[in-house]
C-alpha cells in the first residue's frame, strides 16, 4: 500500500493515497458502505438504526443522504467518524476498512482526513473557548503547525476564508449570529484539510436568508480544495441543486440511490416519489392544488420474496424484490420521465377529492361491530316495524352497515305486505263485481 505524506506534514502510512476505481462508472470510490447494519442497545430493546446499507461515495462529488426524521441518517454520518460501532458490514475509506478495531494510527489518519459540521453551530462549538482555539484544537492534536507563527497564520487565513475576521479570533461563540457561529463550524473542520467533510444538516438550524451563504461557502470548499461531502438533509427541495448523487433512506433501509437528476427524472420508489411530492412549489396557486403523495409500505408484499438494493441501470439503484426490480427496470428502459406531482384541477375533481375523503373518514370512524349481517336483513324481512327502528337506531350510532341491511330488510317486506295487500284488494274487487 502506498505511503504518502499529506501537505500538513502527517505522515500517512495506512490509507493510499487514492481509493479503488469503480469498474462500472471509472470514478475513484473514496468512501464504501458494505451491508453495514447499526444497532442501539441490546436484546428486546435494541434499535436497528441501519439495516444492509451499502453505497460508495465518489472523490470529490456531494452525495447527499436524505430522509424522514430518525431514518438513520446521522446515525450513518457518525459512523463515517468513526463514533457509532458497525454492528455487521464494513466502512472503507480509500478501500481501507475503517469500521471496528483498527491500529491507533490509522483512527488519526481518519480523524485527520474526515470531518464532520454539526446541525446546531450552538450545540457543537465549546462555549467556554475562543474561536482561536476552537479553529486551532484539531491543528494542536495532531501537530499541524511548524511553529506559532505559522499556526496562527493558519487559523487567521481560514477564519478569512470563511468570511469572518482575524479580530473574531480572540471573541467567544456566544458573541457570534447562527450563521457566523455555522462559519465557525466550519472552519474548525476545513483547517484539518480534510478530503471528506460530513455534514449533517448544516443549514437546518439557520435562518432562510443564510442557508444560501453557508452553501456557497460549502461549494467554494469544493471548487478550491476537490473536498467530498456527505451532506444530510431531511428533504429533497435543498439537496437537489447542490448534489451530485442522492441516497434515500427509509427507518434505516437505503431505498433508491442515484444521480440527482436521474433521481428526479425516474424515482422509481414510491418513497422517493413522496419525498418529491412534497417539495413546495414556489408558486402559491400550484402548491395549493398540488395533490401530496403519501409512501404506504404496505403496497410491497415481501412474504417471501426479500427486496435488496439492486442496480437497474444508468448506476440507479432501487430497493425492491425481484418482481419489482423487473418493473423498474422496464419503467427505466422506456426512458420517459415520471411525473411525480399532479396538480388538482381546482374545480370539478375538487369536489371528488371532498367525497373521497368523506368516504374514508367514514371507514376510519367505522364501530367495530358495523358488520351488515345478512341476519339483520331476515329479522326486518320478518318484523319490518321493529327493522325500522332497529335502522333508526343504528343510523343514529353511525352502525352505517347494520343500517343499511335493517333499511334493505324492512322495504323487501314493505314491498311483500303491500304486494299482498294489493293482491287481496284485487280479489276482493273481483268478488264484489262478479
Ligand atoms: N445513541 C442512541 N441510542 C439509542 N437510539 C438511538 C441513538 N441514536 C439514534 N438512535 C435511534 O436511531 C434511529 C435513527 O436516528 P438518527 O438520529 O440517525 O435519525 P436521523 O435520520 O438522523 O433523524 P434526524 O433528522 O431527526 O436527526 C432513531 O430511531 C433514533 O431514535
Amino acid at each position: 500500500m502506498a505511503t504518502t505524506t499529506v501537505e500538513t506534514g502527517v505522515k500517512a502510512r495506512h490509507l493510499p493515497e487514492h481509493g479503488p476505481i469503480d469498474p462500472a462508472t471509472g470514478r475513484e470510490v473514496l468512501l464504501s458502505l458494505r451491508n453495514v447494519d447499526i444497532t442501539f442497545g441490546k436484546g428486546d430493546s435494541a434499535v436497528k438504526a441501519v439495516k444492509n446499507a451499502s453505497f460508495d461515495i465518489y472523490k470529490g462529488e456531494t452525495f447527499s443522504l436524505v430522509g424522514e426524521s430518525g431514518s438513520g441518517k446521522t446515525t450513518i454520518g457518525r459512523a463515517v467518524i468513526r463514533v457509532n460501532p458497525c454492528a455487521a458490514g464494513q466502512i472503507l475509506y480509500k478501500g481501507v476498512p475503517i469500521s471496528g478495531k483498527i491500529p491507533r494510527s490509522l483512527d488519526r489518519e481518519v480523524i485527520r482526513n474526515i470531518q464532520m459540521v454539526f446541525q446546531d453551530p450552538a450545540a457543537s462549538l465549546n462555549e467556554r473557548a475562543t474561536v482561536d482555539y476552537i479553529v486551532s484544537e484539531g491543528l494542536y492534536n495532531f501537530h499541524l503547525f511548524e511553529n506559532e507563527a505559522d499556526r496562527v497564520q493558519k487559523v487567521k487565513n481560514m477564519i478569512t476564508e470563511v468570511g469572518l475576521l482575524p479580530e473574531h479570533l480572540t471573541r467567544y461563540p456566544h458573541e457570534f449570529s447562527g450563521g457566523q457561529r455555522q462559519r465557525i463550524g466550519l472552519a474548525r473542520a476545513m483547517v484539518m484539510e480534510p478530503e471528506l467533510v460530513v455534514a449533517d444538516e448544516p443549514i437546518s438550524a439557520l435562518d432562510v436568508s443564510i442557508r444560501a451563504q453557508v452553501l456557497n461557502l460549502l461549494k467554494k470548499f469544493q471548487e478550491e480544495r476537490d473536498v467530498t461531502y456527505l451532506f444530510i438533509a431531511h428533504d429533497l427541495s435543498i439537496v437537489r441543486f447542490i448534489s451530485d448523487r442522492i441516497g434515500v433512506i427509509y427507518k434505516g433501509n437505503i431505498v433508491e440511490v442515484a444521480e440527482a437528476e436521474e433521481l428526479f427524472d425516474f424515482p422509481m420508489h414510491p418513497y422517493t416519489r413522496s419525498l418529491i411530492s412534497a417539495i413546495p412549489i414556489p408558486d402559491p396557486i400550484l402548491e395549493k392544488n398540488k395533490v401530496l403523495f403519501t409512501y404506504d409500505p404496505s403496497v410491497h408484499d415481501y412474504s417471501t420474496d426479500k427486496p435488496e438494493l439492486t442496480d437497474i441501470g444508468h448506476n440507479h439503484f432501487v430497493y425492491g424484490n425481484q418482481k419489482e426490480i423487473e418493473e423498474y427496470k422496464v419503467i427505466r428502459e422506456k426512458g420517459v420521465p415520471l411525473k411525480s406531482i399532479t396538480i388538482r384541477d381546482p374545480n370539478a375533481p375538487q369536489k371528488e377529492q371532498e367525497e373521497e375523503t368523506m368516504d374514508a373518514s367514514a371507514i376510519l370512524s367505522a364501530p367495530l361491530h358495523d358488520t351488515g349481517s345478512v341476519w339483520y336483513m331476515i329479522l326486518s324481512l320478518l318484523l319490518p316495524v321493529l327493522g325500522i327502528i332497529a335502522a333508526v337506531i343504528f343510523k343514529k350510532k353511525n352502525y352505517i352497515k347494520n343500517y343499511k341491511a335493517c333499511k334493505k330488510g324492512a322495504i323487501i317486506s314493505f314491498c311483500i305486505i303491500g304486494g299482498i295487500i294489493a293482491l287481496f284488494l284485487l280479489a276482493l274487487l273481483f268478488a264484489v263485481i262478479f
